[in-house]
């Protein structure tokens, strides 16, 4: 099988990584092949299934391939690790998908690097099916996003807190791995002439049009900011829960990644927590839009020497450009919140509608993703809405206030923003159960069922429903390290 390699990050970048071998495997086991995204990137998917598992595993990677670990380091919870990097995970190489983007392949659970600080260097099943199923929901609902390209068993039992996993390696396909976190790594070190090196290779490869631009590395920050500003609130508009926006997981190209201890918030409360580890809701749903700019202000300090050499000046302009990111979100927010509420036009009052109506959701365990889709036909009868809601006094007087200002074809517009099915955590627990128990068949239906997640069908009704009263109160996603 012949992979196209241009591995421009390996030869342009030395001193960014390690060179680094995958772990030996005793038994890989090609599991799910993701094969639209295969004919994607111009590979073979059939010489994929005969092959995947050698290729997949590293046992036996196609020529061309540089397997290096990529150091970085980050903000974890609001402290910094200066030193992190690939513990777990190898880029294996670039290659040109059939649309002309350079696209990333990395293994992630490859076995410990250099920077694999005391752990196994290791994936479990479980959290690999999870980055699969959740990362390509995300791709379903139009959300940038890295994707999974294939998953592998390794033969390898794993000793994990809730006891023995079999281990396993995704195959990420990305725009780039170039985290906050790689920044801050060399900034750290006042290494700036890597700092610079860096920020030329992201401009050249993710906003070339910026090269010309009068001041390349402040229009560089401000695409970033601009990049992040609107994944957010792109999440925040499908109710998707994070957990782990530590800077280390911010990418510059703006596509999410690391899919955790990630979730999707079902009762609409800005203060949805369900990751393991964190205790104190630092990336509750609701604060992810602070943690955006959180994260964007340690961007702008690693690029500060290359904003300008006057240290005062260079802080007023990383300012300048952190002061519009509340505003940036705010925009990317409101207008998809327009669409999603079917709005003609734009009007002042818009804002207030839509807080009002998320007014009336909290504490009413109102599913978020139901209660857009069911407002759709709520346009003529809030008779499949109401019931979302414990008590819809509150509903009931805003949706005067609302109709008046629909868009004459609201409906049909609201059906293609709010999506009727999203991986809800008890389907995506249920199809990782079934895959450790050896059956698949749950994981293939709901991978089916997010791949298009805008058409309503029958046989699909069990996708729509939220978990079980009480499940999410106490359901608890990790990382599964
Ligand atoms: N099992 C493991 N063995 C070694 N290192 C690990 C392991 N799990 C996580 N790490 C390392 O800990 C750090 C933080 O982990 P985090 O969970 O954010 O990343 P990750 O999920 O491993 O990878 P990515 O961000 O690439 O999706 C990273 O440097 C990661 O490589
Ligand atoms: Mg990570």
């Amino acid at each position: 099988m012949t992979f196209r390699f241009d591995n421009s990050y390996a030869r342009d970048l030395e001193g960014f990584y390690v060179d680094w071998p995958a772990a030996p495997v005793p038994a890989p086991r090609l599991l799910r092949l993701n094969r639209p995204l295969a004919e994607e990137l111009g590979l073979d998917p059939d010489l994929l299934e005969r092959e995947g598992a050698e290729i997949f595993s590293g046992r036996c990677l196609p020529e061309g391939a540089h397997p290096l670990a990529q150091v970085y380091a980050g903000h974890q919870f609001g402290g910094f690790s200066p030193q992190l990097g690939d513990g777990r995970a190898l880029l294996i190489g670039e290659i040109t998908d059939r649309a002309g983007r350079r696209r990333d392949l990395q293994l992630k659970g490859s076995g410990r690097t250099p920077f694999s600080r005391g752990a196994d260097g290791k994936a479990a099943l479980g959290p690999v099916l999870r980055e699969y199923l959740v990362g390509e929901a995300m791709h379903g609902l139009g959300i940038p996003t890295t994707r999974a390209l294939a998953a592998v068993t390794t033969g390898e039992p794993l000793l994990r807190q809730e006891g023995e996993r079999p281990g396993a390696i995704l195959t990420r396909v990305a725009a780039s791995h170039i985290r906050v976190g790689t920044f801050q790594f060399f900034a750290a070190r006042s290494d700036i002439d890597r700092v610079r090196r860096l920020a030329d290779y992201a401009i050249a490869r993710h906003y070339p049009e910026l090269a010309s631009a009068p001041e390349p590395y402040l229009a560089f920050y401000e695409a970033v900011a601009e990049a992040q500003a609107q994944l957010v609130a792109r999440w925040m508009l499908v109710g998707f829960i994070h957990g782990v926006m530590n800077t280390d997981n911010m990418t510059i190209s703006g596509e999410t990644i690391d899919y955790g201890p990630c979730a999707f918030m079902e009762g609409y409360d800005p203060g949805t927590v369900f990751s393991s580890i964190d205790l104190q809701g630092r990336y509750a749903y609701g604060n992810q839009p602070f943690i955006l700019a959180w994260n964007l202000a340690r961007l702008g300090e690693a690029l500060l020497p290359l904003l300008d050499a006057d240290a005062v000046r260079a802080a007023d302009k990383a300012n300048s450009v952190l002061e519009t990111v509340g505003a940036r979100y705010q925009g990317h927010w409101m207008a998809g919140m327009r669409a999603k509420l079917g709005l003609a036009g734009a009007e002042e009052g818009d804002a207030q509608l839509a807080e009002d109506l998320l007014e009336a959701m909290r504490g009413q365990r109102a599913d978020w993703t139901l209660t857009f889709r069911r407002l759709a036909d709520a346009v003529t009868d809030a008779g499949t809405l109401r019931p979302l809601f414990r008590d819809a006094a509150a509903l009931e007087a805003w949706l005067p206030r609302w109709r008046a200002r629909l868009a004459p074809d609201a409906a049909e517009r609201m059906r293609a923003t709010n999506p009727i099915y999203i991986a809800r955590n008890h389907r995506v627990e249920e199809a990782l159960a079934a895959a450790h128990a050896g059956d698949l068949a749950p994981f293939d239906r709901l991978l089916e069922v997010l791949a298009d997640p805008f058409s309503e069908r029958a046989d699909r009704e069990l996708f729509a429903v939220p978990a079980p009263e009480g499940f999410d109160d106490s359901y608890r996603t990790f990382c599964g390290t």
